[in-house]
């Protein structure tokens, strides 16, 4: 933190976000951070629309996954309108295109999925044939391994239009992250809390992933108290695991990593869409090399036949 005091932060910031209320909300938040920390800088919020708001109809795995999110901020950045872009770390590729470096990563919120249904508490009251909303293949996957009487059908769009969407009476229920509706204020639609043991979360689930060009590294001591230790290291570990598989939200692949102590603990997976083969390992490692602590895992998954499971899809 002494870093900030010896450093000189740029007279202006501007910060490139997506539009939807959950990107305006970590924008802004860490707009009133970087203020706090530089009370003389001017800092902005560059508000964008990207291709992934704008093709709602098609599940994201067949329009080509999370890059759709970003590339839009990244245009932006690296023609100097904005000097950073806030996303959801989620939302982030496992390889970030050339010329473009995460700076920091931020606190993470509640990783878990959450239960959102307007007439069942939870997931074990549904009864068969209800239809659960979501688009995300890993949540399909670990959700027909435990209830296989379920139907799951596609739901895209910002959370304020899965919410209608739920109340227009299209599913019995849906999931959707936790740390999204907590942020919104929208927590009290949570019914139940899926805990990480039953849907294990998506890589990154929940964290705040700041990026700036390449051709600003004078950005990096200005950025760096924004950086979370914890959530970084363990969030490298998760996308190392997914890097490692050719993970992306086109396969049912999830991880999440916790710090003990000098640790990381790690648990992912892979199944198929069905959720009718299932693979769980876990991996415990050195803070020092989480990236090679996710890739330990995947060899893991990969020794018991993830691959194959993979290839499959
Ligand atoms: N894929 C969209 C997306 N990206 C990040 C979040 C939620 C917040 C987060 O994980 O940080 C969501 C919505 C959801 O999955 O319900």
């Amino acid at each position: 933190m002494q870093n900030s005091k010896l450093h000189t932060p740029p007279k202006k910031l501007v910060i490139a976000s997506r539009e939807s209320a959950l990107a305006m909300w970590q924008a802004r938040h860490i707009q009133s951070r970087l203020q706090a920390l530089y009370p003389e800088t001017e800092v902005t919020i560059l508000g964008m629309t990207t291709t992934g708001d704008q093709i709602l109809d098609t599940p994201l795995a067949k329009v080509g996954g999370k890059g759709l999110f970003v590339k839009e901020l990244e245009i932006a950045l690296a023609d100097g309108r904005a000097d950073l872009a806030v996303h959801s770390m989620k939302d982030v590729p496992m390889n970030l295109p050339e010329g473009f470096i995460l700076a920091a990563t931020g606190e993470r919120e509640d990783p878990r999925d959450a239960f959102v249904s307007n007439d069942y508490a939870t997931l074990e009251d549904l009864p068969a044939n209800s239809i659960v909303g979501t688009s995300s293949l890993r949540r399909q996957s670990q959700l027909q391994a435990r209830f296989p009487h379920l139907k799951i059908e596609s739901l895209r769009g910002n959370l304020q239009t899965r919410l209608r969407k739920l109340d227009e009476g299209q599913y019995a229920a849906i999931i959707l992250a936790a740390a999204g509706l907590i942020r919104l204020e929208l927590g009290n639609r949570i019914r139940q809390f899926i805990a990480p043991e039953h849907s294990i979360p998506a890589v990154g689930q929940g964290a705040l992933g700041i990026e700036i060009s390449a051709d600003r590294p004078d950005l990096i001591a200005t950025l760096a108290p924004l950086n979370h230790p914890d959530t970084q290291v363990c969030v490298e570990a998760e996308r190392g695991m997914s890097r490692s598989l050719a993970g992306s939200c086109t396969v049912p692949l999830g991880a999440y990593a916790v710090c003990e102590a000098d640790s990381i603990r790690i648990t992912g997976f892979v199944a198929s869409v069905d959720g009718k083969q299932m693979l769980i390992e876990t991996a415990v490692g050195s803070r020092a090399n989480a990236e090679a602590l996710g890739k330990t895992l995947a060899s893991q998954l990969v020794a018991k036949g993830a691959d194959k499971i993979l290839a499959a899809l």
